[in-house]
Formats: structure tokens, sequence, C-alpha cells
């Protein structure tokens, strides 16, 4: 089960084929990809999408990119995913925010009719850039994708850069039970930021906690134990990302996790994030973990999924059963 990645950060080797396709942007592997071993700045990281961006600007290159993605996620085995991207326009090739979704939604379709086996769902996501008003009309629109594609487009993920302004609007506060179901990046900062105490109000569904450890820095506004028990009190999810996972070691909430001693201290889920981007090891050999512990992680995410309760218990067998093939036979 996979319940956090961006469409764009997880183009791998279709890379190569939009780089050859577009000589002229001259984009070379290492302005796409992070390996671990080179430091970057935050905005480093993010200004990678940008460029990544360059060569998806046309519904048929959203279209093959999306496709591909899936792929790569079914033939690794993933049966259940969430994808999670950006709508943009582009004036150049005349897509606009509606037509980028429904690409995805029609690779979506083909995927299927091309029998992979992979349930995959998509989140809209809100680039933080784009600020208050277009979260407000990213709000909207999804509510309109969510209402027209049954059990297929179900929320909005808050993403980008953390330092490029807020992504909040068009939100009541405490309306969990609202039609979108919300997944926030946050805290993506060492301090917690103006913008944590907002999104707290909306009672996100899950977080991605990159910055969740023990520290007590206080920005002036929520500090980060607050952030914790509000955690614990609302079951927040926590999404934990291949890419931040060093941290994840310091995490109270779920240090038994990665301790020896396995157990979940809290609702957790692993994900991918951007594995075009982050070069980045497995789970197991970042972490003290057992392959089996790793599947029984990756396994009990089927419980926290946005689809229907069909769709968890079709999973729930598919999950036990390759574990049982791969770590047994
Ligand atoms: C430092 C770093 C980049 C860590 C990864 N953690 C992230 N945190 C917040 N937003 C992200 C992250 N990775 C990808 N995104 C968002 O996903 C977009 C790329 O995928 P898409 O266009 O939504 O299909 C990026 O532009 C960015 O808005
Ligand atoms: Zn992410």
């Amino acid at each position: 089960v996979e319940l956090h990645a961006h469409l764009n950060g997880s183009i791998s080797s279709t890379m190569k084929i939009l780089k050859a396709k577009k000589p002229g942007l001259n984009i070379h592997d290492l302005m796409t990809m992070i390996d671990s071993h080179i430091k970057r700045t935050l905005e480093e990281c993010f200004q990678m999408f940008q460029i990544i961006y360059q060569p998806t600007t046309s519904p048929e290159d959203i279209l093959m990119v999306t496709k591909d993605v899936i792929k790569e996620f079914a033939d690794d085995g993933v049966k259940y995913l969430e994808l999670r991207g950006t709508s943009r326009s582009e004036n150049a090739t005349g897509i606009t925010k509606r037509t980028y979704v429904e690409s995805v939604l029609e690779s979506m379709k083909q995927s299927k009719e091309e029998n992979l086996d992979v349930e995959v769902r998509y989140l809209i996501s809100i680039d933080r850039r784009g600020g208050p008003l277009v979260a407000k009309e990213t709000s909207k629109f999804s509510e309109e994708f969510f209402l027209s594609t049954e059990d297929t487009v179900f929320g909005l993920a808050l993403s980008g850069d953390p330092t490029a302004g807020q992504g909040v609007g068009g939100r009541e506060p405490g309306r969990r039970e609202a039609v979108l179901k919300l997944a926030l990046h946050l805290p993506e900062t060492p301090t917690p930021s103006k913008e944590t105490q907002i999104v707290l109000d909306l009672l996100p569904n899950r977080e991605h906690g990159t910055f969740l450890h023990s520290s007590e820095g206080d920005g002036g506004g929520v500090g980060f134990l607050d952030l914790l028990d509000f955690m614990r009190k609302y079951q927040i999810l926590l999404e934990l990302c291949l890419p931040q996972v060093s941290k994840v070691r310091q995490f109270p909430l779920i240090t038994s996790i990665v301790s020896d001693s396995y157990s979940i201290a809290h609702p957790s889920v692993n994900c991918t994030d951007d594995r075009g981007v982050f070069l980045s090891t497995s789970w197991q050999l970042k972490t003290n973990w057992t392959q089996s512990q790793v599947w029984d992680l990756s396994c009990d995410s089927v419980n926290y999924i946005f689809a229907s309760d069909s769709t968890r218990s079709e999973l729930k067998p598919k999950g036990l059963e390759k574990k049982r093939k791969i770590l047994f036979f």
C-alpha cells in the first residue's frame, strides 16, 4: 500500500524518454535527482520540481507519465496506490488545471483497462506557492471532481515549499467529516509556522511529520509538543516518508516502531514520497526493522486508505498472501 506519492516526484525511467523527446530543454540527470550524499538546501530541492515540470507540459505528457508511474508501482508489488498531484495550466500547450486532472484520470482508466493489478486513487495537491486564493480555488475544484468521480478523487494534499507561502483557504475549521479528506505536509520546518495553527484547525486526516521530533521549539504559535498532543487526540495518521526516515528515529510518537521492540505507538504508514527524485535506500536499510516488520507496517496501511471498506476488504488478503510468498517461500 502506498499512500504518499507525488506524481511528478515519482517519475523515474520515463524522465529519460521525456529528456530525449525534448533535447532543447538541456536537462541532465543531476538536475532532476537528489543523491542522499549530496547536500541540498530545502529551496534547491523544491527548485528541482520546477525543472521536472519543464518536459511535462501537455495532456499527452501527463498521460504517459502517470501511466508509467502507475506501472512502476504495480511492478514493485503495490496493490493500492494513492497518488497526489498539483494541477498545472500551461499556456504553451493549452493544458488547463481541469484537463490536467482529466489526463491523470484517463491514465488511471487506461491502466485499469490494461489489467494492471493495482487500485489507484488520486488526491489533488495544493502548492503553497499559490497562496490562499489558489488554495481556495483548488479546494472547490477538487470537491467537483470528488462528486463526479465515484471513489476516485478523494481529497486535498497540502504540499510545496513551506517557506513559500500559506496554502490554506476555502475550508472551514473542524470539518473532518467534510467531503474531501485532507493530508498535510506538516511540520516541514524546524519550528512550527503560523500556517501550522491554521491548518490544524481544519482537522486533517493525515500528516507528513518531517520535523515532528522532540524539540519544544515554539515560534509564538503552536509548539511541537502541542502538535504531538493534537495528533494523539485526533489520531491523525503519520505518513513516514522514505527520504525523511533518518529523522524517524527522533519522532517521540513512534520511537518504539524503529526500536528493536517493534510496536505501533501511533497510527503510521510507510511511504516513498518522491521515488524519482530521492535516490534513497530501502526502508529496511534505513531502520533496524526486520523484513517482516516492514511488511507488517505496509500491510497495516490498508487500514488507513481513503477508499471504501469493500476495497479495504479486497486488499487485506492480497497483502498477507504476498508477504507469505516473499518471506516464507
Ligand atoms: C525537501 C523535499 C522536496 C521534500 C519532499 N517533501 C515534500 N514536501 C512538500 N511538498 C512536496 C514534497 N515532495 C513533493 N512535493 C510537492 O509535489 C510537487 C511535485 O509533484 P506534483 O507536481 O504535485 O505531481 C512539488 O512541486 C511539491 O509541491
Ligand atoms: Zn510528500
